[in-house]
Parts: C-alpha cells; sequence; structure tokens
C-alpha cells in the first residue's frame, strides 16, 4: 500500500519537473506539496516578465509558449486532483479494514505511521493542496518557507535523511518512503528564495517585529506547543475525507463564537458549523474578537497594526485548536470585556471594532501560522457573517484582489438576520476606508431611512455568493417585508442565494450528555428513558424556578433575545388566557428594556404559575428545554432559529409561528396520519398562537400516544450539523471557481 501510493506520488512529482523545465518563460519549481505555496514573489516575478517580455518584444512566440505554460498546468491540476483522488480512495480502503474483523496481524497491514498520515490533519501534508500556481502571497509572511527541521540534535540542518520527517512544527511528514531526495530539495527551498522580499500596498497591515523576531530565533510559538492530546481530539473523526478532492481552507468570520461569546444563534453557528466542516476534511478556522480571557488561548506573539479612520490599532492574535478546528482571536483593547455587551455602545463605536476586527480577520491567514502552516490565500474561502463582518468580502476586493494580491481567496456571506444592517448617515464611509468609487456600495435609499450608508448591502454585493440559514427565509428576503429595505438587492443576487437550514451542536445539545442535566435534581436522558427521564427534569425545573412540583400540569417554555423579532409581545397578550388553563409558563431572555419590565410584570402579577428570568443564562436555558413540555416560537420572522431544533431533540414540542426556518423546521401535527413535529399558526396574532397552544395541550392531556409520537420523531431526527456542513461546502466550491 505504502509503495503504491508512494509511486503515485512519485510519478506525479516527475511529471511535474518535465514540465517545468520547458523553458524559460515557465513558473519557478514549484514543489507539489500540500499547504507548500510557492513564495509568491517567485511565482509573481516570473508572471511579471513574462507579461513584460511580451510587451517589449510583442512576440507571438511567446504566447504561444504561455498558451503552452497554462495548458501545462491544467494537466497539472488535473493530475494533482488524481493524486487526491487515489489518497481518497487509499483511505477507504484503509478503513473497510480496519471496520471487519481482522486479525492484529491484518491490521497491522497499515502501520500506525501511514495511518496517521491519512487520519491526522496535522500530520498530513495533502490536506488543503492548493493549484500549482502560486497565491499571492507577501514574502513577510510565513507560508512555508524551508519549514523542516534539523531533528538529529546535532543543531544542524546538515541534510541527514534523520532529519527530514519532522517540521518545525513537529508536524510529522509522510514515512521515507513517499519522499525522493529531488523532492525533499524542494522542500528546503534555496535561500535566495527565502530572503526575497515584496513591496506591500499601503494598506496592508504593518507586519509585526515581535514575530518577525519569533520566527528569526525559532522562539517557541504556538505550533510548537500543540500535542498529542489536540490530535486525539480529533480522532472520532473516522470517516474518510468527505470533501475529498474539493478539500479547502475555511476561515469563518463572526463577531461571536460560542462557547467564548454569544448573544444569540450566530455563537451557535460560529462554534459548530466549522466543527462539522472540519470533519469533512477541510482545513478550518474561526476567526472572532478576543472579549475576554478565555482560558484555553495561547499567545501566538503575532501582532500587527491596522487604521482605524486614520488612527493606528495594534491587535494581538490568539489561538486554540479543538476539535479540529483552529480558532484564532483578535485582542485589541477595544473589544476588552464586551461579552456582555457585544454590539453595545453608540453607532461608530461598534462600527470602529468592525472595520478593526474585519481589517485584521483578513490577513489571519497570512500571518497567524495554526500548528505551524500559515493557511495562505490560496484554495481560501471566508464566511462572513452578518452585517458585523460584512465588510470583508468589500475589504478582499478592494484591499486586495485590486492589487493581485490573495487571487485565490474567495468569501461567502452569510445571512443570519437581515434585520439588523450596519446602517448609519452616508458620512459613515469615512470610517470604513475606502477609495471614494465604492461609497456606491454602501448608498442607499429607502422611505424609512431616506438615503443612508448600509453595510450589509456592500457585502451582499460584494460577496461571490450568500448563504442564509432557511430556505422559507430565503424567499422572504426577496420580499418587501422580510428584505427590511434590501430585498431589491436580494432579488439581483438572487443567482448566488442558497438557503441552506442550520444544524445543532450535538456536543453541546444532547439530553443524553446534557452537562446541566447532571446536577440539582435533573437527569441525562434518551428516546429510550424519555418516560423517566423527562419528568424528573421537569420536577427539578419546577423545583428550581419555585413553582408548584406537579407532573400533570404542561410546562409551557420560551428562550430568546428579547427583541420584536420574537413575538414576546404576543405571548404577553395571550398570557391571561394561558393562566386561565392549569399551565405553568417560565420565559427566559434578555434584551430589549420595555420587554425585560413586561417579563418580570408577568411574573409579578401570575406568581403562581408564571416566571420571567431576565438575563442571559446558558444553563437555565439547557434546563428549560429539557424540562419544559412545550416550547413557544411566535417569532414575527425567524431566519432559521435554533431553539424548536433544540427543543425537539430534548422531546419539547415546539407550537410555532410558521415563518422562515420555523416553517421548514417543524412540521404540524396531523392527527389522521399521526405525523408532523409540533403545532403552527401562520399570522403572528395572539389569538392564532391561543389557538395552536389550545390544540396542543389538548393533545398532551387527551391524547398521550399522539403526544409520544411526536416526541419520539422530533428527538429521532438527524439534527446535526453534518448535512448543512455537505450543503455549505457545494457553496464554497461554487466560490472557489468564480471569477
Ligand atoms: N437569555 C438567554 N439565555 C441563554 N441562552 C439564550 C438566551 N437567549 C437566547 N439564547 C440562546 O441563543 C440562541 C438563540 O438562537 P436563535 O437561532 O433562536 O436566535 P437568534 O435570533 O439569536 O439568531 C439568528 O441567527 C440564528 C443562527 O443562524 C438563526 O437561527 C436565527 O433565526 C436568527 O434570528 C439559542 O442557543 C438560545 O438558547
Amino acid at each position: 500500500m505504502a509503495t503504491m501510493l508512494s509511486s503515485a506520488f512519485v510519478n506525479d512529482h516527475t511529471a511535474t519537473d518535465t514540465t517545468l523545465l520547458l523553458n524559460n518563460h515557465l513558473p519557478p519549481k514549484i514543489p507539489l506539496v500540500a499547504n507548500y505555496r510557492p513564495r509568491k514573489s517567485l511565482y509573481y516575478k516570473w508572471r511579471l516578465k513574462a507579461t513584460n517580455d511580451k510587451t517589449s518584444s510583442g512576440d507571438d512566440d511567446d504566447d504561444e509558449a504561455l498558451q503552452a505554460v497554462i495548458e501545462k498546468s491544467k494537466m497539472l491540476l488535473a493530475k494533482q486532483r488524481a493524486l487526491l483522488q487515489q489518497i481518497a480512495e487509499r483511505r477507504d480502503i484503509i478503513t473497510s479494514i480496519n471496520n471487519a474483523t481482522v486479525s492484529s496481524e491484518k491490521e497491522e497491514i497499515v502501520s500506525e505511521e501511514e495511518e496517521r498520515f491519512f487520519m491526522e490533519p496535522e500530520s498530513n501534508p495533502y490536506r488543503g493542496i492548493v493549484e500549482p500556481v502560486g497565491s499571492a502571497v507577501p514574502d513577510n509572511v510565513l507560508v512555508p518557507d524551508n519549514k523542516y527541521v534539523d531533528n538529529d540534535d546535532d543543531g544542524n540542518d546538515d541534510g541527514n535523511d534523520d532529519d527530514d520527517d519532522t517540521l518545525k512544527s513537529g508536524m510529522k511528514l509522510p514515512p521515507k518512503s513517499y519522499l525522493d531526495s529531488d523532492f525533499k530539495e524542494k522542500l528546503h527551498g534555496t535561500s535566495s528564495e527565502k530572503a526575497t522580499r515584496y513591496e506591500l500596498p499601503p494598506f496592508v497591515s504593518e507586519f509585526s517585529t515581535t514575530y518577525k523576531s519569533s520566527i528569526e530565533t525559532n522562539e517557541p510559538t504556538l505550533h510548537h506547543v500543540r500535542d498529542d492530546a489536540d490530535v486525539k481530539i480529533g480522532e472520532d473523526v473516522k470517516s474518510p475525507p468527505l470533501a475529498g478532492p474539493n478539500a479547502m481552507n475555511v476561515i469563518l468570520v463572526a463577531a461571536e463564537c460560542a462557547p467564548w461569546s454569544k448573544t444569540g444563534g450566530l455563537g451557535d453557528v460560529a462554534g459548530a458549523l466549522p466543527k462539522a466542516l472540519a470533519k469533512r476534511g477541510h482545513r478550518v478556522m474561526v476567526v472572532a474578537p478576543r472579549y475576554g480571557n478565555y482560558a484555553e488561548l495561547q499567545d501566538t506573539g503575532v501582532r500587527k497594526r491596522y487604521k482605524v479612520n486614520g488612527q493606528d490599532m495594534e491587535v494581538h492574535y490568539f489561538q486554540a485548536y479543538i476539535d479540529g478546528v483552529d480558532f484564532v482571536f483578535i485582542e485589541n483593547h477595544m473589544f476588552n470585556n464586551l461579552g456582555s455587551n457585544i454590539y453595545g455602545g453608540n453607532r461608530t463605536d461598534i462600527l470602529r471594532r468592525m472595520v478593526l476586527f474585519c481589517k485584521a480577520a483578513i490577513e489571519v491567514p497570512w500571518h497567524v501560522p495554526c500548528g505551524g502552516l500559515c493557511y495562505g490565500d490560496g484554495n481560501l474561502v471566508f464566511i462572513a457573517n452578518d452585517w458585523h463582518t460584512a465588510l470583508l468580502p468589500v475589504y478582499l476586493k478592494a484591499y486586495y484582489h485590486e492589487y493581485g494580491l490573495m487571487q485565490y481567496a474567495r468569501s461567502v456571506l452569510v445571512i443570519h438576520n437581515i434585520a439588523h444592517q450596519g446602517r448609519g448617515p452616508v458620512d459613515d464611509f469615512s470610517y470604513v476606508d475606502l477609495p471614494p468609487h465604492y461609497l456606491d456600495l454602501f448608498r442607499m435609499y429607502d422611505p424609512i431611512g431616506g438615503e443612508h450608508f448600509n453595510i450589509f448591502a456592500a457585502g451582499l454585493k460584494s460577496a461571490y455568493q450568500i448563504v442564509t440559514v432557511s430556505h422559507g427565509y430565503a424567499w422572504e428576503l426577496k420580499t418587501t417585508e422580510g428584505g427590511h429595505g434590501l430585498h431589491g438587492i436580494i432579488q439581483e443576487n438572487e443567482w448566488k442565494l442558497k438557503g441552506i437550514v442550520n444544524g445543532i451542536d450535538k456536543k453541546e445539545w444532547n439530553p443524553r450528555s446534557d452537562i446541566h442535566l447532571t446536577s440539582d435534581g435533573y437527569t441525562n436522558y434518551s428516546l429510550e428513558t424519555l418516560n423517566t427521564g423527562k419528568p424528573q427534569c421537569k420536577a427539578a425545573l419546577q423545583k428550581e424556578l419555585g413553582l408548584p412540583v406537579r407532573a400533570d400540569v404542561p410546562l409551557v417554555g420560551f428562550i430568546g433575545r428579547l427583541d420584536n423579532q420574537k413575538g414576546v409581545d404576543l405571548i404577553c397578550e395571550a398570557i391571561p388566557w394561558m393562566v386561565s388553563q392549569d399551565v405553568q409558563l417560565v420565559m427566559l431572555g434578555t434584551g430589549q428594556p420595555e420587554l425585560e419590565r413586561m417579563l418580570r410584570e408577568m411574573e409579578n402579577r401570575y406568581h403562581e404559575k408564571v416566571r420571567g428570568w431576565v438575563g442571559f443564562s446558558v444553563k437555565m436555558a439547557h434546563r428549560i428545554t429539557a424540562g419544559a413540555d412545550v416550547l413557544l416560537m411566535p417569532s414575527k420572522f425567524e431566519p432559521c432559529g435554533l431553539n424548536q431544533l433544540y427543543a425537539m431533540c430534548y422531546g419539547t414540542i415546539p407550537v410555532v409561528h410558521a415563518v422562515g426556518g420555523l416553517k421548514d423546521t417543524v412540521q404540524p401535527f396531523d392527527p389522521y396520519n399521526e405525523s408532523g413535529l409540533g403545532w403552527t399558526f401562520h399570522r403572528a396574532e395572539s389569538g392564532q398562537l391561543i389557538h395552536a397552544l389550545g390544540n396542543c395541550l389538548f393533545t398532551y392531556r387527551e391524547y398521550k400516544s399522539s403526544w409520544e409520537g411526536i416526541q419520539n420523531r422530533g428527538m429521532m431526527q438527524d439534527l446535526s450539523w453534518d448535512n448543512a456542513a455537505h450543503q455549505y461546502e457545494e457553496v464554497l466550491v461554487t466560490a472557489k471557481y468564480q471569477w
């Protein structure tokens, strides 16, 4: 097996050499190693030279030669794809061998070394393989450059073969049999290549002297710290890389990321989707602001400066590697201690924070080594989220693509909620630091805001692809009501819009293993123990809330941001009816002060039956999800909604307004066919909510077996991120090949 792979690689490599030796118009030798990018200067110089030669001589032969090179490059790319395919097939074989019940002797067919080579993202240098032509990475960037170290403890990189299996980062190379000497020589690079520097456009960050010195002195950086324990985390990822040749480098950029920072569903998505993408074989990073001192983080030593509204701002990059994902956090005093007030402050404060965040995030793949290697900008897609990071697609074009930088990097913008757009007066354009002709991307007019500056609008126009978090919402966005003023732009860009329903993080939200159900009388449960586990959680919740502990009274819950979007006013209008029934109600939320007041008032007025918990408590959210019988989501609009998904996993029945993602995910109960997952209503009115909830409570009391059927169907769904990650991958691939 090793021999087969080895020969496949060597053959391919040999072909590369032959191709590149054609004539002096060809690019410099480029070793075919994943994550190894030809230094930009070499490729760039070659391209410049080729262009200049052509312009000065006007020689048509040059055109032909160039054409020949392009053709050869295409052939090379095809060969690389074929190689990746072979690797995937090898992996399939190994998996099937492992899965079969074979004797331990047979298992030795795949040596540990080979197994690691295929399985561990960190040890597989083929992961994230890129096009044979280079990406425009500035030379001051720590993209793989002589990344191999002498490993024989003699302090010399002496060419001894024993040296060559280990990267500076401790990353393993494939077994020696995979490498021929020519190949190894290329990996080392030449000193002249290493020394080359490139003049950057002025907007690109100032390179950190701290970081430079750490490179030069080989001071330990984060990648030296990564140990076996980290790698083990990924070991449950036992399937072959599902992405196959589509594997790419993905950087999700978001203003919040659970469990470190979260105000709502965006935080959940930023914490979970990347893990599912990594499981498919992509190299995945999340970039978020560092709002506090998060215990898991290590200092990368990388510091850089960016201008925000004319002022120099230094950022400091921190990192953690968890569940196969690189989490990079950006520190600056503007983010400090904002964890519970992420979108707080006045309009220009938030705007300045997001400008800095986007500028600093976009260069992470150049400057922040993860596992020893920067991601680089080839084969790279950024996933920006909501208006807070909608500047990233704009910056990618304006600061980089227009200067021939990051040519192969793409951006996708995800709409989690279009109601928040980063609006301001047109003068706000001065904060985003873009050439004047970019103003038109931001300038909007609508009857409510008049002429204004709109960040989401610019991001939607600039992103290569747009995703929103359900099919229903993708449709609603095109309507005057659902688009919140951006429907025109959505319609114009419909060709690049796709709805993908969110998944849920089954590690975090699973009644079987939920860490918030292990104390205070709560218990973990599953479909098999639903009839005992859930009533126990209900009793524990009633006790914790100081409500009468009664098994027979339906306990209704609500969890959410207290925002007009969530329909809290409809619940409050329905409360007098609810308390006339034999029900208990608990509402957990934080947000608009008048809605917080309303919650407190309801609790005071109906203390026997109603609890209004004002605050943000993840533990309480889990406990309500487990202990309640019914979850209300009367949202006026709901792009996807996660709480109804969590509820169904916990055997809690959703009653929802049939909009957006709620409509997509909660199929209404049909008593004739014993199908469906909950109750829905079609107009955001308290009367309709009461009607749906009335039917739900009637079924709860009178039709226990129907009730259990709904619970079972909800719990048996596969709501994990796996399916959504697959669909995201399709979008990423589309973006990658888009020009
Ligand atoms: N007081 C509180 N204490 C503890 N936890 C609380 C809480 N209030 C809310 N949460 C938690 O925050 C999350 C809310 O997620 P949602 O998807 O329901 O709404 P949100 O509107 O924030 O997200 C937006 O983005 C997501 C993600 O795409 C879309 O699903 C959604 O429709 C869109 O509006 C859940 O995990 C919930 O438990």
